[in-house]
């Protein structure tokens, strides 16, 4: 009987499941798209049944679709936008509140407080990460200090915690399993990246109850199998769960020390493998777990940039500047430049290198000559700028020569914007025959686990490559109205 392994890639936009055969061919993909509501300003929210419920839809519709039998699924591998924070009723199973994502900014009152407590030192050398909105510390902080009752029940062990991958399991186990792995664990604020342990001292400090968070184990291991209700009368194996910038690290192949990757989904995400070694950075990137596999532990730089393809979904869903985003491409490739216009896509602050969450969101240098084109030129481009600016980090800290990049992530599909960062970067830009890296990667971790693979069978062909036409000079003075741009965007508060 033929085997496959069952991704399910949950990201903030949307969720995937994949089904992958031995030769790591996508069988069959089905996806969903997830509501994200902007209640207030800078706040961002989902509803975490409605993802749960979009796992159980893609799931069951790859299983139909592709015809397979539901035994022939050796395992299921998951990956999750990471730092989306939930807390639930153990006994009901319910939310006590919407999910806080991980682009909200409505925690920066916490942050700023614990900032003037003096914290960032100690939080920067436990967990690689700094004290900022974007992790799930601050988000368990907001949901106590709005409702006493959950932080009561909480304190009793009655409310649990979670990101996506603790929640998802928990609903596929029937309830009864309640874990996290590493990658994910190390994006919450708690979690010490040298002990690879949930830190009392943190704890302590942000006043966060031990008994709510789930236990962590490494990302390729067998969790728990799925209640057999969930998934058509069959009890299949969990055998990864993994943040999903580390698993498409993972997917891309970059399996040892100096491997580099970018996605660019609704955020933007350089990471860097640093092998055993925790590399400390100086110029805004963060230290973070990659993975766990047996006893080894693998760590990354990471380059977070918060508002990446989600610029392109406001242009369609709020400004309705085009119906389809595929469509731009051509409208960006139908001009021959922005006509001057650049935009900041600071809608929750920045995130890496500059980490302002006081910046906002600016189109500059609009004139009447600019049309809806340029406004769609500039925002991909801007796409590509946040790129770079976290390449240039990214060189710094880790001292290592980059040569050349390689790019996944639903927007990789749009060439003017790989084109344009080849030529930004001035180098060459590769993108991959599936650009399923993420799900792939969750799928290669979770067939390590169950012997499906052995490390040596993992790999994947790159399909295109993008190669620098235009000058080093003409690119350089481009960047560095970009940069005017930033500081300009920076100083209005
Ligand atoms: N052709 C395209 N050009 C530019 N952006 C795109 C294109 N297709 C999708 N996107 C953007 O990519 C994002 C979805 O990428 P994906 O990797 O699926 O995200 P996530 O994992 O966060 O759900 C969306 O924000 C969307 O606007
Ligand atoms: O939804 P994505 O793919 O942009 O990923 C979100 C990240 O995991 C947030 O840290």
């Amino acid at each position: 009987m033929q085997k496959y392994i069952l991704a399910i890639d949950h990201g903030t936009t949307s969720t995937r499941a994949v089904l992958f055969d031995k030769a790591a061919n996508v069988v069959e993909i089905a996806q969903k798209e997830t509501t994200i509501s902007y209640p207030h300003p800078g706040w961002v929210e989902q509803d975490a049944n409605e993802i749960w419920l979009a796992c159980l839809a893609v799931m069951s519709e790859v299983i139909l679709k592709s015809k397979i039998s539901p035994e022939q699924v050796a395992a299921i591998g998951i990956s999750n936008q990471r730092e989306t924070s939930v807390l639930w009723d153990a006994l009901t199973g319910l939310p006590v509140s919407p999910a806080i994502v991980w682009q909200s900014k409505q925690t920066k009152s916490i942050c700023d407080g614990w900032k003037k407590k003096g914290y960032e030192d100690i939080v920067k050398a436990k967990t690689g990460l700094r004290i900022d909105p974007y992790f799930s510390a601050s988000k368990i902080r907001f949901i106590f200090d709005q409702n006493a009752d959950v932080y009561e029940k909480a304190k009793k062990g009655e409310v649990l915690f979670g990101t996506m991958d603790s929640w998802i399991v928990w609903k596929l186990s029937g309830s009864l399993t309640h874990i996290t792995d590493v990658s994910n664990a190390s994006r919450t604020l708690l979690f010490n990246i040298h002990t690879l342990s949930w830190d009392d001292e943190l704890l302590e400090m942000f006043d966060i109850p031990k008994c709510i968070l789930p236990e962590v184990k490494p990302t390729s291991y067998a969790y728990c199998k799925t209640a057999s209700y969930h998934f058509f009368g069959q009890e299949v194996p969990i055998c990864c769960v993994v943040g999903d910038q580390q698993a498409a690290l993972f997917g891309q192949g970059c399996f040892g020390a100096g491997g580099i990757k970018n996605t660019y989904g609704t955020g933007g995400f350089m990471l860097m493998n640093t092998g055993k070694r925790i590399v400390e950075s100086k110029n805004g990137l963060l230290s973070t777990v990659a993975w766990q596999i047996g006893d080894q532990v693998d760590y990354a730089l990471e380059g977070s940039i918060f508002v990446s393809g989600s610029l392109m979904k406001w242009l369609r869903d709020q400004m309705q500047l085009f119906e389809n985003t595929k469509d731009t491409q051509a409208m960006a490739e139908s001009v021959e430049n922005t006509n001057g216009v650049y935009i900041v896509p600071a809608f929750v602050g920045l995130g890496a290198p500059y980490w302002d969450d006081a910046c906002q969101a600016s189109i500059l240098g609009l004139t009447f000559g600019a049309n809806k084109n340029h406004i769609v030129r500039a925002a991909l481009e801007s796409m590509a700028y946040q790129s770079k600016d976290v390449l240039e980090a990214m060189r710094q800290d880790s001292q290592i020569e980059i040569t050349s990049m390689k790019v996944d992530g639903g927007a990789c599909a749009n060439d003017f914007l790989l084109q344009f960062q080849s030529d930004l970067l001035q180098m060459p830009v590769q993108r991959f025959k599936t650009n399923e890296l993420t799900a792939l990667g969750a799928a290669y971790l979770a067939g390590l686990s169950c012997g499906y693979w052995t490390k040596d069978e993992l790999g994947v062909e790159l399909s295109k490559e993008f190669v620098p036409e235009k000058s080093k000079e003409e690119m350089d003075s481009l960047y560095s109205n970009w940069k005017k741009a930033v500081k300009t965007c920076q100083s209005y508060k």
